[in-house]
């Protein structure tokens, strides 16, 4: 398969765009990949450092209000469509998938206007503002949340297919999860992680909880501060506790998170699309607090629905504090069955097929043309 894969902006669209494209070689190692981003975007380092042709595409994003900006970003819209069919004409794909960010719009638009078929996936419950432009040209829709099916009337074909990270994390050794962080198999692991980048009313919990912690003597807590925050958070840390207990494990980033993931009780987490298609794929019980910064508060719709289902528990960011996060932590570890419902419930959301599923719509998409 030639395929084009292109989306940007934060990890949040580019490792789903990447789990498509491996899933597309584990199916056909003779398969073709180029990867279309903004020359600047987080796109322009990740995908040139797992080996993926890489081509530029400028671009920006529309402001919701009206603006002479706006007219800015019409024209370098319609320069990002020439400079797309352009690379579309050269490269020949028999396939083009969008995973949502602005640089999609130009690429899937100019995909779409060539005749070459179409697929974008959205992660979010709440729909990006760029798929919803794309979705009246796309052929397949790909949404990972059952709620946003609705949100996508205008649509030749819709699909849930889940988010394509969930099938990298089950097919991760949970045993080196153990063995990366020091700790005997079938240890009680209860881990907080704000997102890629850290999250600073997090670490701001994590100190508070320091105290409480010996409260659980048998579990194991690592708290992931995001690069940018370890040191500042660490040096607060040792102000509350010296020497900090030996069940108390802190880290600035997880390089393996799939593996650390699977060695997981309980997971503590901001509700990012990724990280939530990751934790319901191994079904794991989470508690969800929801970044208050992103647009439309999609966060919180995309952990309400992972709630109401009863795997997670939410706590509002305003509503947080060290205490109440402790008490519901000690509250769930402390109860097996609860543990086990959680985690039952989590497993029926979870699509660790997710990557092959996507992978069908497109073979029917190239069969069909
Ligand atoms: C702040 C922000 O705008 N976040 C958005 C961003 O997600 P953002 O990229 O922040 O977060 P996601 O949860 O979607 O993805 C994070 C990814 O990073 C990995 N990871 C994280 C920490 C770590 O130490 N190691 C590691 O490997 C996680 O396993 C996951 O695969 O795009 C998502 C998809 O549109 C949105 O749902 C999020 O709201």
């Amino acid at each position: 398969m030639r395929i084009v894969l292109t989306g940007g902006g934060t990890g949040g669209h580019i490792y789903p765009a990447l789990a498509i494209g491996k899933r597309v070689v584990e199916e056909d190692e003779s398969s073709s990949i180029l990867y279309i981003g903004t020359p600047n975007g987080l796109e322009s380092r990740i995908v040139p450092a797992q080996g993926i042709p890489f081509e530029p595409v400028e671009i920006t994003g529309f402001r919701r209000k009206l603006s002479y900006d706006n007219v800015r970003t019409i024209l370098r819209f319609l320069k990002g469509v020439r400079r797309s069919k352009e690379l579309l004409r050269t490269f020949k794909p028999d396939v083009v998938v969008g995973t949502g960010g602005y640089v999609c719009g130009p690429v899937v638009y100019a995909a779409a206007k060539l005749g070459i078929p179409t697929l974008i996936h959205e992660q979010n419950a709440d729909p990006g503002l760029t798929n919803k432009f794309l979705a009246r040209y796309a052929d397949c829709v790909a949404v990972s949340f059952q709620e946003s099916l609705p949100r996508f009337s205008r649509t030749k074909r819709i699909v849930n297919t889940g988010n394509p990270c969930a099938t990298n994390v089950v097919q991760a050794s949970r045993d080196n999860g153990f063995n990366s962080l020091g700790l005997p198999n079938g240890s009680r692991i209860v881990l907080m992680v704000g997102g890629s980048r850290g999250a600073k009313a997090m670490n701001d919990v994590m100190v508070d909880m320091v105290p409480m912690l010996g409260r659980l003597p048998d579990v194991h807590f690592v708290f992931v501060t995001g690069e940018s925050y370890y040191d500042g958070t660490m040096e607060r840390m040792k102000a509350v506790m010296p020497r900090i207990s030996n069940n108390i494990h802190v880290l600035p980033y997880l390089h393996n998170m799939p593996e650390v993931l699977g060695a997981s009780t309980l997971v503590v987490s901001r509700s990012g699309a990724s990280s939530l298609a990751e934790i319901t794929a191994l079904g794991i019980p989470s508690i969800l607090i929801p970044s208050p910064n992103v647009t439309n508060n999609h966060q919180e719709a995309n952990a309400r629905s992972v709630a109401d289902a009863g795997a997670a528990k939410m706590i509002i960011e305003r509503e947080l504090s060290g205490a109440a996060l402790f008490e519901l932590i000690y509250a769930i570890m402390t109860d097996g069955q609860r543990l086990n419902e959680m985690s039952t419930a989590a497993l029926k959301l979870g699509m660790p097929q997710s990557a092959s599923l996507i992978v069908n719509e497109l073979n029917h998409l190239i069969e069909k043309r």
